[in-house]
């Protein structure tokens, strides 16, 4: 659904409001606008962006709109901000999505956005671009980019050498890495924590399954705030270097009697399974920080369940056959959007700005490129590392 007259959770306004303050905060993005102002490099062409519709996201469109093009958005199952969409919308920016939208109605987006034959992408868990090379004959495709670790493997995996463009993958960036996935996952996830649950963090007992760079963030800020953590992993080597930084590491099996909250961020499916579920405590909470919901095994959980019951509007609360009740949140979405406000400003500034760096690259570079998954240049990373390094140290 086009979100044109939407404003079912906040107004035009609202949403403005909410662009200025984090605009005020992205100085990398907004450099980048006052130069694509100038050169409009984007001029005549179409972008199809596939990112949570939230502020931030909202800036860098602007961003590339100030650079000419024509930008058609769409985000994510349970994290758009209505208000966000229908300021977008005002600008001339097309949005497809609402908040209450769910998988099906996802993939109904990601479809009205390539109707609009876009020449770039902008892609956040490989939707754009599998739903494109599965379904529509785009000659006038130059590339994209792809955000997150998830949609890099899903594109790796299952398209292998036959990506027919060229797709720069952002989170490969070490850069995105350092800063966002770290440390602004690992703040982040905090707040929505705390947010939709209002519970105290010092002695709380955290399972961290998966010790990437996400979670590796989310252990160590949870750790500084007083949390007992324990970490799961299934690599030997990130299982180490959890080890190493004094984290307990154990299997699934042995955490049951300790865990109060389990935070799954593997970006694989089915890590908690439906067999693990019933042997949790009495009101073990569940969440996830990963792109997908299907980091834990909800269906099931859902079939099992005796009784569920909504206790707040983030808080599902499943009672199973042995008594034992399970409390889910933000429907098992990534807490730190679709329970808080998303990666902080100047996280963003960073990843989004080499998004846009990189686009700019496939556009001056498009008749040396080469198909397929690519790093982000160096040259991109080098700039936009020098830029964030100048607005984040103090002179003194
Ligand atoms: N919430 C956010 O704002 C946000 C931001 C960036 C990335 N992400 C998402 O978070 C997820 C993780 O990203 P990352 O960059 O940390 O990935 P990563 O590949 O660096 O780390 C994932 C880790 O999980 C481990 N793992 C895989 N399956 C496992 C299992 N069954 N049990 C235990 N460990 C397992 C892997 O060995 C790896 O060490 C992805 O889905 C990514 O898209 C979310």
């Amino acid at each position: 659904m086009n979100l044109k007259n939407n404003t079912t959770h906040g107004s035009i306004e609202e949403g403005k409001r909410s662009i200025h303050w984090t605009e005020m905060h992205m100085p990398l993005l907004s450099e980048l606008k006052s130069q694509f102002a100038k050169e409009q490099p984007f001029a005549g062409l179409t972008i199809g962006v596939c990112i949570h519709v939230e502020p931030k996201t909202a800036v860098l469109c602007r961003t590339l709109q100030a650079g000419g093009a024509n930008v058609v958005l769409t985000g994510s199952p349970g994290t758009t901000k209505d208000a966000v969409a229908a300021a977008l919308q005002e600008e001339g920016i097309t949005v497809y999505g609402q908040r209450s939208d769910r998988r099906n109605e996802h993939l109904q987006n990601i479809h009205n956005v390539l109707r609009h034959h876009p020449h770039l992408l902008m892609d956040n868990g490989a939707d754009l671009a599998r739903t494109l090379i599965q379904h529509y004959d785009n000659n006038s495709l130059i590339g994209g980019t792809e955000e997150t670790t998830t949609g890099a493997n899903l594109l790796r995996e299952e398209t292998g050498e036959n990506i027919p463009f060229p797709i720069i993958v952002i989170n490969d960036s070490p850069l995105k890495r350092i800063m966002e996935n770290e440390h602004g996952v690992g703040q982040t996830i905090i707040e929505g924590f705390m947010r939709t649950t209002n519970l105290i963090l010092p002695t709380r007992r955290f399972v961290i399954v998966g010790y990437g760079t996400c979670g590796r963030g989310i252990a160590r800020y949870l750790r500084n705030l007083g949390s007992q953590v324990v970490v799961i992993e299934t690599d030997p080597i990130a299982g180490l270097e959890a080890a190493l930084d004094g984290f307990r590491v154990a299997r699934l099996e042995d955490t049951f009697a300790f865990a109060q909250v389990y935070i799954t961020v593997t970006g694989r499916p089915n890590a908690i399974l439906k067999e693990h579920f019933s042997q949790m405590n009495d009101g073990t909470i569940l969440a996830n920080a990963g792109h997908f919901s299907w980091e834990m095994d909800l269906e099931s959980l859902r079939q099992d369940a005796q009784h569920t019951e909504q206790l707040t509007a983030d808080i599902e609360q499943f009672t199973l056959a042995n008594g034992r009740r399970l409390m889910l949140l933000t429907q098992g979405e990534m807490l730190n959007l679709a329970g808080g406000s998303g990666n902080p400003a100047e996280t963003m500034d960073l990843g989004l700005s080499l998004q846009a760096a990189s686009l700019l690259y496939l556009v001056q570079q498009r008749q040396h490129l080469i198909f397929g998954p690519q790093p982000v240049p160096h040259s991109v990373n080098n700039t936009i590392a020098g830029q964030m390094l100048k607005h984040l140290s103090y002179k003194i």
